[in-house]
């Protein structure tokens, strides 16, 4: 293991993971909509995903994921008695905003918050800053709890500083470490840190997309690298292309992806591109930079969203080799397949790509980069990491177990509002914390 690595916190899907078809502008969930689902897979597949990078010598973490239905947001809403008479009253009542309560979105923690790693910081502790998630209610409901967990996780103020997430506003609006990424020499190294935004909140004279929302600020981006400390000279704020969010692209991460000295990226990703580029080459210096752009004529637009061939995690491995963790989605479309197999060959650090069936996730418009949360550390920080929370074949072997235990085979957007459900997910959510020593980081323990 070397002194600095790259380690991946992967979300655990919930019990309650559902199809509700609630992000507008992001075509894969509305696609879905009430399509029946399986929360026992889904968590399989992405244990399954875990172990494996763990298995390659990566350090992958796991994050415990939100209470859903949240019966707590429903009681601000006004509905009131039991909690069996809150989940009847607002699916009843209120459809849409039970179902957005119930949300399996938690997963996606590329959207938990964004994190600076201590060789950017000016006080050298690693920050992280719970998104907000303002552009979507049912999203709009994490950032407390997500708060929560990370504070668990990385539970030592000597090496990890928590910030409470941006204010409460579409003006701020943060999605996190999906409009993130870091280019850097070696991890341990000063890297230049690149947010991705889709418009200004206080000039209305930028370009902005027409059609489907554009989720993050620069103001919301601005804010963060402020309360990082990081400094102008390593950072880089870039608009994405609007035309490409009216496609469905609601995120960067979904059109690139970036890993210590490449950045992958499709044609059409960035407004402005050729002089995005030319800052991306200045600010980050004299050092070998690979910038593996993707034409149009190579891979459409439409088969980077459908396939997220973007939306891939590049891992660098122990020989320094990079891989492409990719979804299977991407072997089963001709022109990525054919692009992949062709961009191993080259000569980029990318050497080899591996498949992995995410299409719970999918379904839902969440590639394998979506499910995990970056954080570059030093081995000093990962020993200060609550170590519950890494994986590894025993870790792997007891939330196996706990999955088969408390997670059902099957579930459709009606049987959420079963207060059995309830009880199920919180007796396995309460587990949880035990077998991942969190504390109390659910309202429902927290009473
Ligand atoms: N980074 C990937 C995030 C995917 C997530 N999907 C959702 O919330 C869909 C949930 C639903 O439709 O049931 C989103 O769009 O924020």
């Amino acid at each position: 293991m070397t002194q600095h690595f790259e380690a991946n916190f992967d979300g655990l899907v919930g019990p309650t993971h559902n199809y509700a078809g609630l992000s507008y502008g992001n075509v894969a969930s509305l696609n879905n909509a009430s399509a029946l689902s399986s929360p026992k897979q889904a968590a399989k597949q992405g244990l399954k995903k875990m172990k494996a990078l763990a298995d390659l010598g990566l350090v992958q973490g796991i994050l415990a994921p939100q209470e859903r239905p949240d019966v707590n947001s429903l009681r601000r809403l006004g509905f009131s008695g039991t909690d069996a008479d809150v989940l009847f009253a607002a699916a009843t009542q209120a459809p849409a905003i039970f179902q957005a309560c119930c949300s399996a979105s938690s997963m996606w923690t590329a959207n938990a918050a964004t994190v600076s790693p201590s060789a950017d910081t000016k006080d050298g502790k690693i920050h992280f800053t719970p998104a907000n998630l303002t552009n979507k209610f049912h999203r709009s409901i994490e950032p407390q709890v997500t708060g929560n967990i990370l504070q668990a996780t990385f539970n030592d103020d000597r090496y990890f500083s928590h910030h409470q997430h941006l204010p409460d506003n579409d003006h701020f609006g943060d999605e996190g470490a999906a409009n993130h990424t870091r280019l850097c020499n070696a991890y341990g190294e000063q890297g230049l840190e690149i947010f991705v935004y889709g418009k200004h909140a206080f000039d209305n004279s930028k370009p902005a997309p027409t059609k489907f929302p554009a989720r993050q600020t620069i103001e919301a981006s601005q804010a963060v690298a402020r309360l990082h400390g990081l400094k102008d000279e390593n950072v880089v704020y870039i608009q994405q292309n609007p035309a490409l969010i009216d496609q469905g692209v609601f995120h960067n991460d979904v059109i690139s992806v970036g890993n210590q000295n490449v950045l992958f990226y499709h044609q059409q990703a960035f407004l402005d591109s050729a002089s995005v580029l030319q800052q991306i080459r200045q600010k980050f210096g004299d050092k070998d930079l690979h910038l593996i752009c993707v034409n149009s004529d190579e891979v459409s637009v439409q088969d980077a969203i459908s396939t997220y061939l973007f939306n891939t995690q590049i891992v660098t491995l122990a020989d320094g080799h990079m891989a492409i963790i990719a979804p299977s989605n991407c072997q089963e479309n001709q022109a990525v397949s054919h692009y992949l197999a062709k961009l191993v060959e080259q000569n980029t650090p990318i050497k080899e790509v591996k498949y992995f069936d995410v299409k719970q996730s999918m379904r839902n418009g969440g590639g394998p980069a979506c499910l995990r949360l970056r954080v570059a550390m030093t081995e000093q920080e990962r020993a200060a990491v609550n170590p519950n929370t890494l994986m590894n074949d025993k870790q792997f072997d007891t939330l196996n177990h706990w999955v088969d235990k408390h997670y059902r085979d099957e579930l459709s957007v009606d049987d959420l509002r079963d207060p059995q459900l309830l009880v199920e997910s919180r007796t396995a959510l309460d587990q949880l914390t035990q077998i991942l020593q969190l504390g109390a980081v659910y309202p429902f323990q927290q009473v």
